[in-house]
Parts: C-alpha cells; structure tokens; sequence
C-alpha cells in the first residue's frame, strides 16, 4: 500500500499552559476527501497550521506527503495547497492577474502559466469578468477563484479552511463540485466546515473536542456508532461535552 498522504501521531501544540492540540493521531490517505470539524475554539486552524508546515508543534510526529513538519516544512509548502479563511486574493488586482501574480509565486513557467490562467479562467465562468477587480465580485466566486489558485501549481494535498463560509446552498454546492473535480484528479483534499451537510459529502471526517480527536471514521460508520441518524446529531452528543466554547 502507498504511504499516506497525512500522518500523525501524538501532534500537540500548546501556547504557554493552554493545550490548543491535544495528542491527535491519524492518518488520510491519497486521494480522499477528509473532513475535519469541531466547534470553536477546538484546535482545527491550529492542527492545520502544524500540517502545512506554519507553525512548528511542541510534540508528537507528523509526516505531510512523506515529509517531516519539523525538519522539511519548506518542501511540504511545494507539495499542498492552502486556502486559508482570510483567503488572500488581492482585491485590487483583476481575476486574471491574481492567478498570473499566484503562479509567478509557484514558479510557473509562463508558457504553462497563460494556459493555465485561461483554464481556471474558463471552468470557474470567469470570462466575462477576467478584466475586472476581485472586488466587484461576489463572494462565492472569489471563493472558487481561492480554491483554484490553491491548486494551481498541483499540489498533492490542498488544505481548505471554511472554504464556504458565508454563501448560500447553491454556492455551497458548486463549490464541492469543484472539490470532487480535484479530488477525480488524485488531489487529497484536507477540509475544515461548519456546515454538517458538507460533513456528509466527506470520504471520511474527524471531529475534534477542546484539542482532542473525539471521532474518525466514515460519515455512516459514525453515525452508527454513535447511534444517530445525522452527523448533526454525531456532533452535538460529542459537543455536549466540550469545555471550550464561542468565548
Ligand atoms: N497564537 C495563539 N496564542 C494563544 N492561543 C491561541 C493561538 N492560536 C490559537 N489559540 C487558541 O487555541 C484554541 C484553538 O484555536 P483554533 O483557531 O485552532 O480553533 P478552531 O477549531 O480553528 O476554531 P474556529 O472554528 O473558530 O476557527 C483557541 O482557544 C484559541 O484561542
């Protein structure tokens, strides 16, 4: 069997006595898409900074695409995408030119680049508005412009957080087209939600309790074991618990 794209064991981070990242273990495998929820305040951005190679952990392993978050966190960075919640699109320049400012970043060559611009620029409908600051448009779109510069260069892992926040159903929905587009492609897709209806379409999803991993597993497997009919409900019994809150 291949080696997994994600791997840990025992990660921890802790800022001064408080434990944001408690002793998590797991593992995703290529190509899956792998949900990662949890309240507020539950330790997920934080898991996702040690995993993208941002912020070192104070223990435990973790191994991203084969390579070490402590020693190799420069080569992983070449070999995951990241969308961050404040997705760092510039909105002062035009679609097209965040993608060519992007892929100048990765390294791109520009031949392989200009294709590239009219490919994302093509499948996002972006056409009649490639000459228009990102600004002017609407959040959904912006979104799936974050997602497919995140996703530019190929990576083999692309990380999402709160890809969706903020857009309606519909929005929602056509952004997880695109996510099984790129997942089709072999690209394991790491993804932070809120919205349990996401959690649904996930190949398996983790839940994670005041900086522990309470659940893994298989949306049905989860449901099963905690005996509910929605991973709504999966959420809310293990939520019950939690200590930490909004604030
Ligand atoms: N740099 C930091 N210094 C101190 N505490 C921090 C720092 N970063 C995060 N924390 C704390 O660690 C805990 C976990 O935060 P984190 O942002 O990882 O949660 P989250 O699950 O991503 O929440 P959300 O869904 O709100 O984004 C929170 O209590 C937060 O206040």
């Amino acid at each position: 069997m291949s080696e997994p794209a994600i791997q840990t064991e025992n990660l921890t981070r802790k800022f001064g006595d408080f434990t944001a990242v408690d002793n998590i273990t797991f593992e995703v495998e290529k190509g899956e898409i792998f949900g990662f929820l949890g309240a507020n305040g539950a330790g997920k951005t934080t898991a996702m900074r040690m995993l993208t190679g941002l912020l070192t952990p104070t223990s435990g392993k973790a191994l991203v695409s084969g390579k070490d978050v402590y020693r190799q966190a420069e080569a992983i960075k070449k070999k995951i995408g990241y969308m961050s919640q404040k997705f760092s699109l510039y909105d002062d320049l035009t679609s097209e030119e965040n993608i060519r400012f992007y892929g100048g970043i990765y390294g791109i060559p520009d031949k392989e680049l200009y294709r590239k611009i009219d490919e994302v620029i093509n499948s996002l409908g972006l056409k009649d508005v490639r000459k228009k600051l990102v600004r002017s448009l609407p959040l959904g779109w912006k979104q799936k412009l974050a997602f497919s510069i995140a996703i530019l260069h190929n990576p083999n892992i692309v990380f999402l957080d709160e890809p969706t926040g903020g857009v309606d159903p519909v929005t929602r929905r056509q952004f997880w087209e695109k996510i099984y587009e790129v997942s089709d492609r072999g690209i394991t897709v790491f993804v932070t939600t809120h919205y349990m209806d996401e959690a649904e379409y996930c190949d398996r999803i983790s839940i994670m309790v005041d900086g522990r991993m309470d659940a893994i597993g298989s949306p049905r497997e989860l449901k099963e074991n905690f005996e509910s009919d929605s991973i709504e409900d999966v959420f809310i019994k293990l939520a019950r618990g939690a200590e930490r809150g909004e604030g």
